[in-house]
């Protein structure tokens, strides 16, 4: 099936000449627009490449706790008035997010304020949680908002023992135990997680983990605070942890060599339960593992879970909410959103995504309410991406025509960045040649002598005229003035 006009939203019917792309929630695509084509993957196509058999995994079962609203606050920009934190609670419960995570309530007086509005919202998905020093205090007023968990969290690497609260293991398990039995009995979940995990002392580490285990906390978190924590590493201590505690593990990864995503998925393939998130990844330096990139990892892992459990058609607006407020773009090579996700340029790739997208795409665009666009505009393109642009603009003509044609367009291709509206006009022009079987020079308005004398040489090389290649020499020669010209002004030799 060839893409039709139907398929196409309105920048890109080749109509109005635009090159801008629309801008609305599904299929945004800033700055240019191609060839799109509606053919998605298989629905139910199980990934054949999935590890089998691994009775720790939890790809399959994973839950997410949502931490913009906690972690994110952390992050340079961030400011969050309180009708800001609330339109971000209510859109990620929206989207389906199983925990938001809320900064403390004893970090100030409105933080305490905003804490007790969000839980007041009565969210339908959501189970809100409030992060706080694992200290009686701050569990006092944790317990007073309105949230349905608390997660509490104390360093145990020597550098935070000796650096920020300057406490040894002894007194961080027996104050670990006294805030747990607090919050629990105050009949809300509780979580226990150690700061700075993968610098920490792994005998130390799981002789407080099993402590905390033992009076019945919900979930013991790992955090790689630095972001230092490799995926094997992470997939060892997860596991180790896995064998010692029967309560959930949360997992938090910071990004600042990277690993923040693939370092989640190695934690559920090992056991782990829940993974910390925030949109656009924002968080203290450079965040934590994104929203949005883990939908696509899991999503390839397991389509039917994440799309079962998920609102993944308003995982843009989510982004785009976060990154106004915090005043960034969404980088372009963001998973999902990033603005040419789901554009493919090379010739030999449109070619295969037109025949079929599962070529060159592991996600399906239509998951995630956006759209596919392939690129035709320029001097890599080929002559199956002219051909399908050609019948979007109901243009017929044979194989060895289209093939004409797409040699005029990279041979302007070749002098400079070409619009699509360029490629358009060529084909048009094109066509008008064959159906009146006209010898016409292809001109665009404007068009510099370098150029006409691109087009004029494929067309001799094309038709192998002779006196097109004369033709040529003398344009070759128009340009050589030009050029000259042209560097003779900037020299400032000439006026
Ligand atoms: C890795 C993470 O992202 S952890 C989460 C980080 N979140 C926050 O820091 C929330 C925002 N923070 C704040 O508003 C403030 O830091 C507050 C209200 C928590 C504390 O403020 P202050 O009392 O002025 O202390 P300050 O911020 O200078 O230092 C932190 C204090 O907490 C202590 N502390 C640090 N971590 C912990 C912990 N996990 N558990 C218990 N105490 C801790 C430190 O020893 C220090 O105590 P001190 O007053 O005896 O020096
Ligand atoms: O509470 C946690 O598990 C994580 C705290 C945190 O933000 C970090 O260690 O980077
Ligand atoms: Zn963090």
């Amino acid at each position: 099936m060839c893409p039709t006009p139907d398929n196409l939203n309105g920048a890109t019917n080749g109509t109005n000449g635009t090159t801008n792309g629309t801008n609305g929630t599904n299929g945004s695509h800033n700055g240019y627009t191609g060839i799109e084509t509606d053919r998605s993957t298989p629905k139910n196509a199980r990934n054949p490449y999935l590890p089998v058999g691994d009775f720790l995994s939890n790809i399959s079962k994973f839950k997410i706790i949502e931490s913009t609203l906690r972690e994110g606050e952390q992050f340079a920009n961030a400011y969050f008035d309180t009708a800001k934190k609330i339109e971000i609670a209510k859109a990620l419960d929206e989207f389906g997010a199983d925990y938001i995570e809320l900064t403390s309530p004893a970090a100030s007086e409105q933080s305490r304020k905003d804490c007790e509005a969000i839980c007041k919202l009565g969210l339908k998905r959501s189970k809100i949680l409030t992060h706080i020093r694992c200290h009686m205090d701050d569990a006092r007023i944790a317990v007073e908002t309105g949230v349905d968990g608390v997660d509490v969290v104390i360093g145990t690497s020597s550098f935070l023992r000796e650096h920020s609260h300057g406490k040894d293991m002894t007194y961080i398990k027996n104050t670990a135990i006294e805030v747990i039995n607090f919050v629990k009995s105050k009949g809300i979940e509780i979580r226990f997680s150690s700061e700075d995990s993968f610098r920490s002392d792994l005998v130390d580490l799981l002789s407080l983990y099993q402590a905390v285990d033992k009076v019945g906390v919900n979930r013991v978190g790992i955090a790689d605070t630095v972001g230092c924590a490799s995926p094997r590493q992470v997939y060892d201590l997860v596991r180790t942890l896995r064998g010692v505690v029967s309560c959930d593990i949360e997992t938090h990864f910071h990004n600042d060599t990277g690993c923040a995503i693939a370092n989640a998925y190695c934690a559920l393939e090992a056991g782990a339960t829940h993974i910390d998130t925030s949109v656009l990844g924002i968080g203290e330096r450079n965040g934590i593992t994104t929203l949005g990139g883990l939908m696509a990892r899991m999503i390839t892992a397991d389509r039917d879970y994440v799309m079962s459990k998920y609102n993944l058609a308003k995982l843009k607006d989510i982004e785009d909410l976060v990154a106004e407020a915090v005043a960034v773009n969404i980088p372009f090579n963001n998973p999902i959103t990033g603005f040419c996700a789901f554009t493919h340029k090379a010739g030999i790739h449109a070619k295969a995504i037109l025949a079929n997208p599962s070529t060159y795409e592991i996600i399906d665009p239509a998951d995630f309410g956006m759209r596919r666009y392939v690129h035709f505009a320029s001097r890599l393109t080929g002559w199956n991406a002219i051909k399908s642009r050609a019948q979007q603009l109901n243009i017929e003509m044979t194989d060895a025509q289209y093939k004409e044609c797409t040699a005029k367009i990279k041979a302007l291709a070749d002098i400079r960045p070409i619009a699509i509206d360029d490629a358009d006009s060529i084909i048009h022009a094109f066509y008008r040649n064959v159906k009146h079987g006209l010898e016409e020079k292809i001109e665009l308005p404007n068009m510099t002598t370098a150029e006409k004398k691109a087009l004029a040489k494929v067309e001799a090389e094309v038709n192998k005229v002779p006196e097109k290649r004369a033709l040529d020499e003398t344009v070759e020669q128009e340009v050589a003035v030009e050029q000259t010209i042209k560097k003779a002004k900037t020299n400032g030799v000439i006026a």
